[in-house]
């Protein structure tokens, strides 16, 4: 099944206030969309509805054509991450992983597999609490591929990443775009995801002001980050 991420009108209000406005946008298989926008914008708002963790005022968020919630084995279909790695202190790497596996029917040599594919082999018996920054991301990111999902959702993967660690995510989201998987991340910062999307959404006070390919988008600028300040600043020409 192909899992495009389509998210059409999505409309978010907490109270008063409109965090989302009409949201739409695809992210489509073979491709890395990056999801762009300053603090506040509304992405993480976004990606934690598309993911079943909150409620859309309307609209729609779907992963292949279905609601988070109806997905027979969510974690096989997509993968994410979001604010830390949810792994308890004192729950070592390797248990926390095979905890997730068995409360989703996915098979106990995934947690090996996954944890040698993030770079966590040696640190499989440490517990979460004893990770440093990275290695909490790469056990976030260890998580998310466990399923082996052909859709990976990640809400500012590369937080807590050295140079190495950010190289190396950009191969393996690279390498997943190219075996048919779609990637959708998010960032505030243009320059980590520039050379690495194919596609952006730019989301500014909760309304898309762009979206479609890279090239497209950075048309008429000098560089995708000219394009990214005009279109994210209030009171800017567009
Ligand atoms: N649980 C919540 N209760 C009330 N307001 C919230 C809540 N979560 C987010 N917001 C508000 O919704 C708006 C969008 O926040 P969101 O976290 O989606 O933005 P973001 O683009 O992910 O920002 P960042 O890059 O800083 O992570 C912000 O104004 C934020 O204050």
């Amino acid at each position: 099944m192909v899992r495009m991420l389509t998210i059409d009108a999505l409309v978010k209000r907490r109270g008063a206030r409109v965090v989302l406005s009409e949201v739409s946008f695809q992210a489509t298989p073979g491709r890395i969309t990056a999801f762009l926008g300053p603090n506040g914008a509304g992405k993480s708002s976004t990606l934690r509805i598309l993911l079943g963790l909150d409620r859309a005022t309307s609209g729609t968020a779907l992963v292949g054509g279905r609601p988070y919630h109806e997905l027979r084995h969510p974690l096989r279909a997509v993968g994410s991450v979001l604010d830390g790695s949810g792994a308890h202190r004192s729950r070592r790497a390797a248990h926390h992983l095979a905890w997730i596996a068995r409360s989703n029917g996915i098979a106990q040599r995934r947690v090996d597999e996954v944890l040698d594919q993030v770079g966590l082999a040696d640190s499989r018996k440490t517990k979460a609490g004893r990770l440093s920054l990275g290695m909490g991301c790469r056990l976030s990111l260890a998580a998310a591929l466990l399923g082996e999902p052909e859709a990976l959702v990640l809400d500012e993967p590369s937080n807590g990443l050295d140079p190495d660690g950010i190289r190396w995510l950009r191969d393996l989201l690279r390498d997943h775009a190219a075996a048919g998987g779609t990637v959708l991340l998010s960032s505030h910062q243009i320059g980590e995801v520039a050379q690495l999307a194919d596609d952006l959404v730019v989301l500014a006070g909760g309304r898309v002001v762009a979206s479609g390919p890279c090239a497209e988008i950075g048309a008429g600028h000098q560089t995708l980050e000219d394009a990214f300040f005009v279109l994210t600043q209030p009171g800017e020409q567009r």
